[in-house]
């Protein structure tokens, strides 16, 4: 059974860019664990599949259980990743991808899921601000929001908490290292 990854890592830094080409490179390898919510479903979700569609009342309880890694409320709703959502994915075959931020590291840490710790690092944070800038995805507000949390995020990883540390300069050079951490089980 593999060990799921945790990747972390600023927003901005390159996550979604690496986990792409990973993606492109071996389809059907990996896997995301479902999320649970209490929304309704929308057109054409299936459960189990896009979400475990639960009531608040359920949703509650396995908060009270501890079975969640991560949970939030937005608009009303519930969301989380439950830590049975992570091991399914490994019982498919797949090795399970988590990307989170610091709390979820924090969260994954406490469970029994054994999981590999990659932390992509920007080369500076004047990089990180000008990729962010660049990818036209941020107001004012939010990109300072995001180069507050890069900070900490930042800070923790120096703590020593990863099992490994990428600095995204080369973006080629990135993935690689990238590439070796995940498929080296
Ligand atoms: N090595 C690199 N050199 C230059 N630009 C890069 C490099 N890696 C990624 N980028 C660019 O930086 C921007 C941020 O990358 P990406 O969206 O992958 O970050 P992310 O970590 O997934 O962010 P979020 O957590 O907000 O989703 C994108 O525009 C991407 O094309």
């Amino acid at each position: 059974m593999s060990r799921p990854i945790v990747i972390s890592g600023p927003s901005g830094t390159g996550k979604s860019t690496l986990l792409k080409k990973l993606f492109a490179e071996f389809p059907g390898k990996f896997g995301f664990s479902v999320s649970n919510t209490t929304r309704q479903p929308r057109e054409g979700e299936v459960d189990g599949k896009d979400y475990h569609f639960t009531t608040v009342e359920n949703f509650q309880k396995a908060i009270e259980e501890k079975k969640f890694i991560e949970w939030a409320q937005f608009s009303g709703n519930y969301y989380g990743t439950s830590i049975k959502a992570v091991k399914d994915v490994a019982d498919k075959g797949l090795v399970c991808l988590l990307d989170i931020d610091m709390q979820g590291v924090k969260s994954v840490k406490q469970t029994d899921l054994n999981a590999r710790y990659l932390f992509l690092a920007p080369p500076s944070i004047e990089t990180l601000r000008q990729r962010l800038e660049s990818r036209g995805t941020e107001t004012a507000d939010s990109l300072e929001k995001r180069i507050a949390a890069a900070s900490a995020e930042l800070a923790y990883a120096e703590t020593g908490a990863h099992d490994k540390i990428i600095v995204n300069d080369d973006l080629e050079k990135a993935y690689t290292e990238f590439r070796s951490f995940i498929l080296d089980q």
